[in-house]
């Protein structure tokens, strides 16, 4: 949802900066790679350590670069496949240490386990969430649906995460994390019943036909 709401938004936010890293010959996988090291870091340096916000805040600085790199690659008039399957492997990649960090943490000083395991699903059920996608459209099928897209699932852990690192009680992280475990859980679902639809509208053969 808020890709399809903010994407506008942020990529006039970003066009600027994304000019400026073409112009000085900086290339969109560049930005891919380069950002989710910095989300990695983020989530596997300052995370466990227990500086929640100022990871958070890192990680923020980072994350945006997955916006950033496909704004570059449309102003290059690329965008091809290569660059779909770098930009959307090194999401599962930076989704995941994301999470990992936060189960890290909470598993060890953090001294919340009940959060860390929360985490540990939340991590679990966004993989499956977009391998689920992708698998679909490897099938000719779409299931770009659901209300815990990757956005919604990064916006809520970051910015609680980061409160939580302000002092926010660790019970809306934990509350946070349940409730995006669900949302995950729902979104699996509606992208399962979307293909299913199609799969009966079109009978087998013809998606096979398109994925060959
Ligand atoms: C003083 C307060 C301190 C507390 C710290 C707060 C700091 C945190 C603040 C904000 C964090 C927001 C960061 C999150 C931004 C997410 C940007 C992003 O990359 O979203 C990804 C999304 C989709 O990307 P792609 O199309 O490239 O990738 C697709 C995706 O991987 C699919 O996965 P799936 O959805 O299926 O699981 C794959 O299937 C697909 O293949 C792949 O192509 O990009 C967008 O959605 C673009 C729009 C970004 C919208 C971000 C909105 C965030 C804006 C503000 C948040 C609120 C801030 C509040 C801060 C104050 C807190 C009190
Ligand atoms: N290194 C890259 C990264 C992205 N792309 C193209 O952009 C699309 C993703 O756009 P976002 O705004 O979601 O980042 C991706 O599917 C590619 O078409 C690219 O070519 N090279
Ligand atoms: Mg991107
Ligand atoms: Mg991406």
């Amino acid at each position: 949802m808020l890709n399809r709401h903010a994407r506008g938004f942020f990529t006039a936010l970003f066009s600027p900066v994304a000019r400026w890293l073409l112009k000085i010959g900086v290339s969109p996988d560049a930005v891919t790679v380069v950002g989710t090291l910095g989300v990695v870091v983020g989530a596997l340096v300052f995370y466990p350590l227990g500086q929640l916000f100022w990871g958070t805040l890192f990680i923020t600085a980072f994350i945006f670069s997955d916006v950033i790199d496909g704004i570059m690659a449309r102003m290059q008039h690329r965008g091809g496949r290569w660059g779909n399957f770098l930009d959307s492997t090194l999401d599962r990649v930076a989704d995941g240490a994301l999470f990992a960090g936060v189960a890290v943490w909470f598993f060890t000083g953090g001294a919340n386990p009940p959060i860390a395991i929360a985490a540990v699903v939340c991590l679990v059920l966004g993989m499956v969430v977009s391998y689920a996608r992708a698998k679909a459209e490897a099938l000719g099928f779409h299931a770009n649906v659901g209300i815990a897209e990757r956005a919604e699932r990064l916006v809520s852990v970051l910015v609680v995460t980061g409160l939580t690192g302000l002092g926010l009680p660790t019970v809306v992280l934990f509350v946070t994390l349940c409730l995006l475990a669900t949302a995950s859980l729902v979104t699996v679902v509606q992208r399962i019943m979307t293909v299913h639809r199609q799969s009966l509208e079109e009978p087998d053969g013809t998606a096979s036909e398109r994925a060959a």
